[in-house]
């Protein structure tokens, strides 16, 4: 298993691995984090002339990464704590699903709020939209209008304590528009977030902390799958919207 540490400016190019991504937050500035990173391998036999000032030669091997951008400090603290306070008031359900023909409680509350008619097929489960509260419709337009995401529904996640969890899987069902993004965003505790290649089985573990904007882009559904394992030393809740966009029902001979 690898833990992703490679970051590096929006303006830079160049790759880097070895720092801690929490050290980015403390400027409070807007930095991405990126996963492509390149192995340099010495190459001995292409050490040049001798004498000869060359450099020295190497194999350069780019290791497959998921498909994702990560924003650390997209959300202000201020904006962090309105949107906890706001998530109080939020009427988390903790639905039950059906695995193996038996119905067991998930591993955390949800909620789903969406545009009138993005009714969402969630595992076992039909969700009816409930209506955007305010904030959560500020936000919505606020990453059209800055990274021209388009979204029509978030799924707000609550994991009370290190205890709730979210399994193995891929945000793939038929009503998601493809090819659309993911925006996910976090508040609260950090979390481990892990994405794992679905072929190779190649497994990253990305810190997601509080005002952590993470977008999965498209096609990473149908190649990865991504899961929020437990952890029992954290002690504080966190919330997770994850903004989608769905082909809506009087639409749905797209799909
Ligand atoms: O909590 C997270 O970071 C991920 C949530 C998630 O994967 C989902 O709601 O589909
Ligand atoms: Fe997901």
């Amino acid at each position: 298993m690898s833990s992703i540490h490679a970051k590096e400016s929006q303006t830079a190019d160049a790759n880097s691995a070895g720092a801690n991504p929490a050290s980015l937050r403390q400027d409070g500035s807007l930095q991405q984090v990126s996963f492509d990173f390149i192995e340099r391998h010495n190459n001995a036999h292409g050490s040049g002339a001798k004498g000869a000032d060359l450099g020295e030669r190497c194999e350069h091997k780019v290791r497959k990464s998921p498909p994702v951008t990560w924003l650390t400090g997209f959300l202000s603290v201020q904006e962090q704590q309105a949107l906890l306070d706001d998530a109080k008031s939020y009427p988390f359900e903790r639905p039950q699903i059906e695995v193996y023909g038996k119905l067991h409680p998930i591993p955390r509350q949800q909620v789903w709020f969406a545009d009138e008619d993005c009714g969402y097929r969630y595992a076992s489960l039909f969700i009816s939209p409930t209506p955007w509260p305010a904030l959560l419709m500020q936000l919505r337009q606020r990453l059209q209008a800055e990274l021209g995401l388009v979204f029509n529904g978030v799924l707000v996640n609550f994991y009370a304590d290190g205890q709730d969890t979210v399994g193995w899987h891929s945000d793939d069902e038929a009503e998601i528009r493809k090819p659309s993004s993911i925006a996910s965003i976090s508040i609260g505790a950090t979390r481990d977030f892990q994405i794992r290649h679905k072929r190779s089985q190649e497994t990253f573990t990305l810190p997601l902390v509080s005002g952590d904007l993470l977008i999965m882009q498209p096609g990473m559904q149908q190649t990865w799958q991504h899961a929020v394992p437990r952890r029992a030393k954290v002690k504080a809740p966190r919330i997770n919207l994850t903004f989608r966009e769905l082909v809506p029902q009087r639409d749905n001979h797209l799909i």
